[in-house]
């Protein structure tokens, strides 16, 4: 009898302590500890198989593949059980993402098997990788299933976050080589934003639309996929506004190369082949930054801008670019930059005519038609212009009163043609408007002072839109 109760009251014991070292250790966090000691004791009996997917393969070419297992990954429920994870924005400035620490390792199951993925990050050039950890006896099962499935997770989480282009800047990073940083693409700017002649922007989207389809096509004639345009014209007559635009037509994200922060021929390669698929790549102001370069030391050749522009290093690393260069004149810059083929379509961005200025109404001020409109065309006659962004700011300063707005356009344009101190008579004017009634209007004022200093800069005259699409 005493045996017995011995052995009850050592089983109810043993309960005890078991549901007290259960306690412990979830109370204590111990628990991971364990469960990676039990792990480690289970892998100690499985054979396992490694695989490895680089950022970049041996060419440094940007590996898709890892792109789209980076957003897979950080998917996973399972991240929020790695010792350390990445907190960072998301598109909404509110949202927090989690993203994968280097090695750290995420698990994640598929048709019954356990697989690990380690991310590592190399020391010497910052690039990382992921490790995929498998057992041998489910690789053969399980592998192309798995894969596919990953694909079809990060198609569905694209065709989500379609919407929500992102710009590129050049960055150094702790190496002193160019890195991109991103951050949500949200020009509001589109095709009917911009004033420009209506038949030319249909020329350009019908060019764009036949682009997206050419794949084939591309690929047939031994061509790399992608589209150079040259955007050429005086300061402030929409060069930038109109990449964004053609931003948001596309749905590609944006890459904003700063030359000036690029070291050289292999910095701008390295910075080309992290570029992807799909994107815009715009080089802005090319004609000062080749003018400056001609009066430093720069370790950039002709030949390696060319290359750039050629995209010749996008070929195995997928194609699907758009390439755009802005500058003020092309007439200084060597034909050979400019040649059919380096650069498909060179579009001519003159300063606001009558026409221009029409639509600029129509979007600023929500006026199609209105008495003063004759006196403005027939000053645009007379040679008088300016450009789009002067008028459309003198625009936003009195959108309160068209007809305020439109005289204040008509003294401008005046000012432009007879060359009269333009920046104090229109100072003067806006002063004399009610811009102290309206507090917030004193920044718009202060734009305006800054805007008036280009007055002396702007060298461009009025001439006729154009688009010279080649061969
Ligand atoms: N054609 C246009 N249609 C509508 N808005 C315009 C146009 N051109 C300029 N603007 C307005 O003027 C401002 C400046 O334009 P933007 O920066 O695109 O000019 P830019 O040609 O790139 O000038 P820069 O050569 O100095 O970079 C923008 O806010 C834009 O809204
Ligand atoms: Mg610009």
């Amino acid at each position: 009898m005493m045996i017995i109760w011995n052995i009850i009251f050592l089983i109810i014991l043993i309960i005890f302590v078991i549901f007290f070292f259960r306690v412990f250790l979830f109370k204590t966090g111990l628990i991971h500890t364990f469960n990676k000691f039990i792990t480690t004791i289970q892998d100690s009996f499985q054979v396992y198989q490694y695989l490895k997917v680089p950022e970049f393969n041996e060419n440094m070419q940007y590996n898709l593949l890892y792109g789209k297992l980076s957003l897979y990954l950080n998917s996973l429920p399972s991240i929020e059980d790695s010792d350390c994870i990445n907190l960072v924005t998301g598109t909404n400035q509110n949202d927090i993402v989690l993203s994968l620490h280097a090695n750290q390792t995420i698990h994640d199951s598929f048709l019954g098997a356990r697989l690990f993925w380690l991310s590592q990050q190399n020391e010497l050039d910052r690039t990382g990788s992921f490790l995929l950890k498998i057992r041998k006896a489910d690789k053969r099962r399980v592998l192309r299933p798995y894969f596919n499935h990953i694909h079809a997770i990060v198609d569905e989480i694209e065709n989500q976050r379609k919407r929500e282009l992102r710009l590129f800047i050049t960055a150094g990073d702790s190496a002193g080589k160019s890195r991109w940083r991103s951050t949500p693409f949200t020009h509001p700017s589109t095709f009917e934003t911009i004033a420009m002649e209506s038949d030319l922007k249909d020329k350009i989207k019908s060019d764009l639309e036949s682009f997206l389809k050419a794949k084939q096509y591309y690929r047939r004639i031994g061509r790399v996929w992608k589209r150079s345009f040259l955007l050429y014209g005086p300061s402030g007559t929409g060069k930038s506004s109109f990449v964004a635009a053609m931003a948001n037509f596309l749905s590609y994200d944006v890459y904003d190369v700063d030359l000036s922060k690029v070291k050289g021929d292999s910095d701008l390669k390295f910075l080309f082949v992290e570029t992807t698929p799909k994107s815009i790549i715009v080089v802005e102001d090319l004609d000062r930054f080749i003018e400056e370069k001609s009066k430093l030391t720069s370790s950039f050749s002709v030949s390696g801008i060319q290359n750039f522009m050629d995209g010749i290093l996008s070929t195995c690393c997928g194609e699907e670019r758009v390439m755009v260069f802005t500058m003020s004149n092309k007439e200084q810059i060597d034909p050979i930059l400019l040649r059919p083929g380096r650069v498909d379509v060179h579009i001519h961005f003159p300063v606001c005519d009558f026409s221009a200025f029409k639509s600029l109404a129509i979007n600023y001020l929500g006026i199609k038609e209105h008495k003063l409109f004759p006196q403005v065309e027939e000053i645009f006659r007379q040679g008088s212009s300016l450009s789009h962004s002067e008028i459309g700011e003198l625009m936003i300063a009195n959108r309160d009163s068209p007809t305020r707005a439109i005289r204040s356009v008509i003294g401008a344009l005046k000012t432009d043609g007879d060359g009269r101190g333009s920046e104090e008579k229109i100072q003067r004017q806006i002063r004399d408007d009610d811009v102290d009634s309206a507090p917030e209007r004193f920044n718009t004022v202060k734009d305006l002072r800054r805007i008036y200093s280009l007055f002396r800069k702007r060298s461009s005259r009025r001439s006729q839109a154009s688009i010279s699409p080649m061969p």
